[in-house]
């Protein structure tokens, strides 16, 4: 019998999928189907210190290949996610959840962490360092040096256990210096990859962008972006201490995509596009197939294959 259990920082999971950020957990009521679905848990659309409408619809759009979004960081406002899981965790005291939130400067971070441990809230928090779609606001995961400021501060005084969502990154020099800056902190894990920021998707008909914000220009997800995914999870899965644990996000519509993101060194993957697309019957459909595909390839469970890529000697 195969199982596709996993845990993060010995938090046990029955299961190894699970909801990427932004995507089917905006409101309680995402958030609650999300939680009754196969996936192992759930993790909030990126809570700031305010609520946020968000960038001008449209603003999100489906191709054959994934999708183009430029949402803006609508959110409830951190404390309104905080709120919902104490509720919801009170009814599932085994259950990990995982909240999402992102501050437009380190001292923002600092608070927003603040207002995690003030709250009581005994899951796994994940700081986005890597939303693209805030216009005038880089994604702080290409400024080596503020993310690394930002780990220090944010460490002298959290004590939770935080993972980080990275921008995806297409240089071998800047794995290894951001791998230099994680390793130097208590992460409990790196989600790799966020979308490939500011692409452009054309509607050739009209002539005509096809999302309202920044001109057209947003981040892409899907079968675009697979195999960058696969190089971010597996290039800092050969770099981080053994102790930081890798989610890998981007490009899952299939059990394999899963099968080939925890080949890479993933230890949980999160699925945003395809979810998109199917909705939260997509959990048990991905992990079906993943255990179809352990079965035939003899695997009983993750550690059987995780990170145990073959390369070509
Ligand atoms: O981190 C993010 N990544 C995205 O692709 N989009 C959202 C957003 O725009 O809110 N945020």
């Amino acid at each position: 019998m195969v199982s596709t259990a996993t845990s993060i920082a010995q938090k046990k999971f029955d299961n190894c999928i699970m909801n990427a950020s932004g995507v089917w957990c905006y409101d309680e009521k995402e958030l609650l189907e999300v939680d009754k679905s196969k996936a192992a848990s759930f993790v909030t659309k990126s809570g700031t210190l305010q609520a946020r409408k968000g960038n001008p619809k449209p603003r999100y759009f489906e191709t054959n290949f994934g999708s183009i979004n430029s949402m803006g960081l609508p959110n409830q406002g951190l404390e309104y996610y905080l709120d919902f899981v104490q509720k919801i965790q009170q009814q599932n005291p085994n259950k990990t959840y995982f909240v999402s939130c992102t501050g437009f400067n380190v001292q923002e971070d600092v608070l927003l962490l603040e207002k995690v441990e003030n709250s009581g809230f005994k899951g796994i928090v994940e700081l986005n360092l890597s939303c693209p779609n805030v216009p005038g606001k880089p994604q702080t995961g290409y400024d080596f040096e503020t993310v690394d400021m930002i780990l220090k501060t944010v460490f002298e005084n959290y004590e939770g256990l935080l993972g980080v969502k990275l921008p995806p990154y297409f240089d071998i020099v800047h794995f290894d210096q951001m791998a230099k800056i994680l390793n130097k902190y208590p992460l409990t894990y790196v989600n790799s990859v966020n979308s490939i920021g500011n692409g452009l998707y054309i509607d050739d008909a009209q002539e005509k962008v096809v999302i309202k914000p920044k001109n057209g220009f947003g981040g892409i997800g899907g079968d675009y972006i697979k195999p960058t995914a696969l190089a971010n999870v597996h290039a800092f899965y050969q770099r981080l201490d053994p102790k930081i644990q890798i989610i890998g996000t981007g490009g899952i519509k299939t059990g394999r995509d899963v099968f080939e993101h925890i080949l890479c060194g993933a230890s949980m993957v999160q699925v945003g596009t395809a979810l998109m697309k199917e909705g939260p019957g997509v959990f048990e459909r991905l992990t079906h197939e993943l255990e179809m595909i352990m079965q035939s390839k003899g695997y009983e469970k993750l550690d059987d294959f995780k990170g145990k890529l073959k390369y070509i000697e």
